[in-house]
């Protein structure tokens, strides 16, 4: 494959009308969901969700993240914002999702919804975004998708939203359903012959460590409704971020970076180990982790990957010598947080375009694991492994590594995908153990 030069993008800047209110309490987030299109961005019982479009602009090929974030920023620019609340999520969003790889087929998209109703640290909102036509008018019937062209330079007086709507309501979830999902293009035996492959480059030609994944695949009949695995996810893993963006739907423990006034912070996994069948086995696991060479080099790869691309914007950045060990209900995880002061004024979409891809979920050297990935790897990984989340009209934002997650096409096609980092001694059947296990969270929440 070849890759596209050319990002696709709108050709004018569209104008929106925001303006945020506070709401009573919204405990429940996802019943107000489309069940088959939802937007969210949840962590233990926080975050917002979407609903309509208001506007979507889509990206392809190397430069997709930051031409996503230079539009966005001349998006923010000519909005109209009247935000009554004033805390991360409020004012103007949008949901975003990019592809992994530069050559992907699949959109990167950045998606303004027509409401998001949020929740955090108590406080409950709503958010109502309207696209204002070249006459200045807001648009209240407009409800149309697609990064159509409008004229910039309405008046600021007439585009304000109308606050008297009626608020969205929760709808019934659909009948359960059960969806299995089965070997993909690359199949257990396939993934353990890879995984040998590239043990073998590593130790013949000096890459330190490269992340293979396996696909799984099923078919979600038209009247299922997304939304009951969505509950699944936020319950079952209540301290990962549950997205679901453009059809991108899962549960990742790893935050990519997060920007809050001026602040930088990051999490970084990699080396992983199954939970004990009882206490005293998964004690033993995590001490295993802990204890493993093999584990903490992979980390320390993409320790350093993640300190390297945020350090040009960040001159206070700091981590913890030493992992911690991140207990999730499926996995250990040797776990670094970094955190920093923003000395730049970059975006969280900046800092996102810096790390992507991180040695998490490429490997080390970059290039040269990027190149095996695309020998070994028989499928195109869609947005699997890049970052998802969601950024503000300040730039502001908080976004994930797509992991524990499948995408789902208008079709009903949904297509799973899990990974490890290997290494010079990586065992393949170990390898192949480690992803079944990541796929558990999407396997689950479906079947
Ligand atoms: C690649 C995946 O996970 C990544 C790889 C890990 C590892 O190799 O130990 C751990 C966490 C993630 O950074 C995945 O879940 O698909």
């Amino acid at each position: 494959m070849t890759a596209p030069a050319t990002t696709r993008r709108a050709t004018d800047v569209t104008a929106l009308a925001v303006e945020t209110t506070p709401l009573d309490d919204v405990r429940q987030l996802i019943p107000f969901l489309d069940s088959r299109h939802p937007l969210v961005w949840l962590r233990k019982g926080e975050g917002i969700a979407g609903i309509g479009e208001a506007l979507r602009l889509e990206f392809t090929g190397p430069d997709r993240i930051r031409e996503a974030s230079r539009v966005w920023r001349e998006t923010a620019a000519l909005a109209t914002v009247e935000d009554a609340v004033h805390t991360p999520g409020t004012g103007l969003v949008a949901f975003g999702t990019f592809a992994f790889a530069d050559d992907s087929a699949a959109t990167s998209t950045l998606i303004v919804p027509e409401i998001v109703l949020g929740r955090r640290a108590g406080r409950s909102w709503i958010t109502r975004i309207r696209r204002i036509d070249d006459t200045g008018d807001p648009t209240a019937d407009q409800t149309t998708s697609g990064a159509g062209a409008q004229a910039p330079g309405s008046s600021a007086a007439s585009r304000r939203p109308t606050t008297n709507a009626p608020l969205p309501q929760p709808t019934a979830f659909g009948d359960e359903y059960r969806l299995s999902l089965l070997p993909g293009a690359l199949g257990g035996e396939g993934y353990k012959a890879a995984v040998a492959s590239a043990v073998e480059r590593i130790r013949e030609h000096g890459l330190s460590k490269v992340v293979l994944a396996r696909d799984l695949g099923g078919h979600l009949p038209r009247e299922s409704d997304v939304r009951r695995a969505l509950v699944e996810l936020a319950l079952g893993y209540p301290e990962c971020w549950t997205f679901a963006v453009d059809g991108l739907i899962g549960s990742s423990p790893e935050t990519l970076v997060r920007v809050h006034h001026g602040t930088v912070t990051a999490r970084v996994l990699a080396g992983t180990v199954s939970r004990g069948r009882d206490a005293a086995s998964d004690t033993a696991a995590a001490a295993s982790l802990t204890a493993s060479a093999k584990d903490q080099g992979e980390h320390r790869f993409a320790v350093s990957s993640v300190l390297d691309a945020l350090g040009p914007h960040s001159a206070d950045l700091e981590a913890d010598d030493e992992p911690f060990t991140l207990k999730l209900p499926n996995l250990w995880h040797l776990a670094t947080d970094i955190a920093g002061t923003l000395s730049d004024g970059s975006s969280s979409l900046d800092l996102a375009e810096a790390l992507h891809p991180t040695a998490a979920v490429a490997g080390t050297p970059r290039r040269d694991a990027l190149a095996l990935i695309h020998e070994l790897e028989p499928f195109d990984r869609g947005r699997y492994a890049g970052p998802v989340g969601w950024v503000g009209g300040d730039g502001d934002g908080e976004w994930a590594i797509a992991l524990r997650c499948a995408q789902l096409t208008d079709d009903g096609d949904l297509t799973a995908y899990a990974g490890a980092g290997i290494v010079a001694d990586s065992d393949p059947e170990r390898e192949l153990a480690e992803t079944t296990m990541k796929f558990r969270p999407v396997v689950e929440a479906f079947g």
